[in-house]
């Protein structure tokens, strides 16, 4: 079936990058800047089988969704901690009625406070994303001793999460959204997915448009955080997941990977970012007074979806985004 509008993303090349090369670091930044969302081409780079074999991973992810939900619910995400990094989140947990997908999520890290160093060394997703991430702190004017990669360093604590999502398939009579538009709270998203669904809202646009898979890609998204930290440069895009347009949503499974900073980062916009013809804006608009500390923020954040604010109208998502359209999770 004919979808549209299709999303017209950049192709990051993952091999150019790592050679250096200017303009694929160019290309990067611009879709950053512009998009917030890009396919990453990965294909005969070291890291080709992220993509390669998801199959693999999404067999996996079925063996664990298709337990009893009683099996499950042992793991239940809000028994296990206060932020959502760990353990099962049911259909519709949080995010109203609609929502017809099921959540594991595998804390990416093995934080200090659990006694044991962290250590994100020899995670593939982060050590492609920390490229990305470098890259990035260039193109912003941000000297080595300031770059981005210095606030994700893989000896510290922090959130990360790998995300396995189960999407059930909705009966025929239901065609509504499963996932409700939000932008990502973390860093940079990698997202791995055989199907569509995903869609995104572009700046300035009244339309969502298809995200339509890519061989040898995953796509990558720009988070709150980077969005933050970089006074609006780097910009966080609302999306969700949903069926095309009339049609009721088929089951499907996608994998992500959410980089996110050091517990003790202060998500404000960093000094000495200097992109020539672009101003850093400022990361608040002055009702977003307060400086959290990047574990503070994802506390006051989990906070609020506990109590289901989200419901109350676009407060919440402004003091957490610093913008009105978009609940970061
Ligand atoms: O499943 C997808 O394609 C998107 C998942 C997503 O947006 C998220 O986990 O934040
Ligand atoms: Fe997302």
């Amino acid at each position: 079936m004919e979808l549209s509008p299709i999303a017209n993303l950049q192709t990051i090349h993952y091999g150019r990058l790592s050679d250096g090369d200017k303009d694929e670091a160019a290309k990067l930044f611009k879709a950053a800047n512009v998009d917030g969302f890009f396919y990453l081409h990965l294909q005969g780079s070291a890291f080709a089988a992220l993509t390669e074999d998801i199959e693999d991973v999404f067999a996996l992810s079925k063996a664990l969704f298709d337990l009893s939900e009683e099996e499950k619910l042992r793991y239940d995400i809000d028994m296990l901690g206060k932020l959502k990094l760990n353990g099962y989140k049911p259909v519709g947990r949080n995010f109203g009625g609609m929502s017809a997908r099921a959540i594991l999520s595998l804390p990416a890290t093995v934080t200090a406070s659990s006694g044991v160093k962290g250590n994100r060394d020899g995670f593939e997703s982060y050590t492609v994303l920390n490229l990305l991430l470098s890259s990035l702190s260039t193109s912003l004017g941000l000297p080595p001793e300031a770059s981005l990669t210095r606030l994700h360093r893989n000896s510290a604590p922090s959130p990360d999460i790998l995300r396995l999502l189960h999407y059930l398939p909705q009966p025929a009579s239901e065609t509504g959204t499963p996932q409700t538009p939000h932008t990502d709270l973390g860093s940079l998203t990698l997202l791995c997915t055989k199907s569509p669904g995903l869609q995104v809202l572009a700046p300035h646009s009244k339309e969502w448009a298809h995200v339509l898979t890519k061989a040898g890609c995953a796509i990558v998204n720009i988070g709150d955080g980077l969005s933050l930290l970089t006074g609006n440069l780097l910009h966080s895009c609302l999306h969700r997941v949903g069926p095309p347009p009339g049609r009721a949503m088929e089951e499907r499974y996608s994998l992500a990977y959410l980089q996110r900073t050091e517990d003790d980062v202060r998500m404000e916009t960093l000094p000495g970012i200097k992109v020539s013809g672009i101003d850093a804006g400022s990361s608040s608009d002055g009702n977003a007074a307060e400086v959290y500390t990047s574990k503070g923020w994802l506390e006051k954040k989990f906070g609020m979806l506990r109590r289901e604010t989200w419901k109350e109208g676009s407060e919440g998502a402004k003091i957490l985004t610093g913008r009105a359209d978009g609940i970061g999770v």
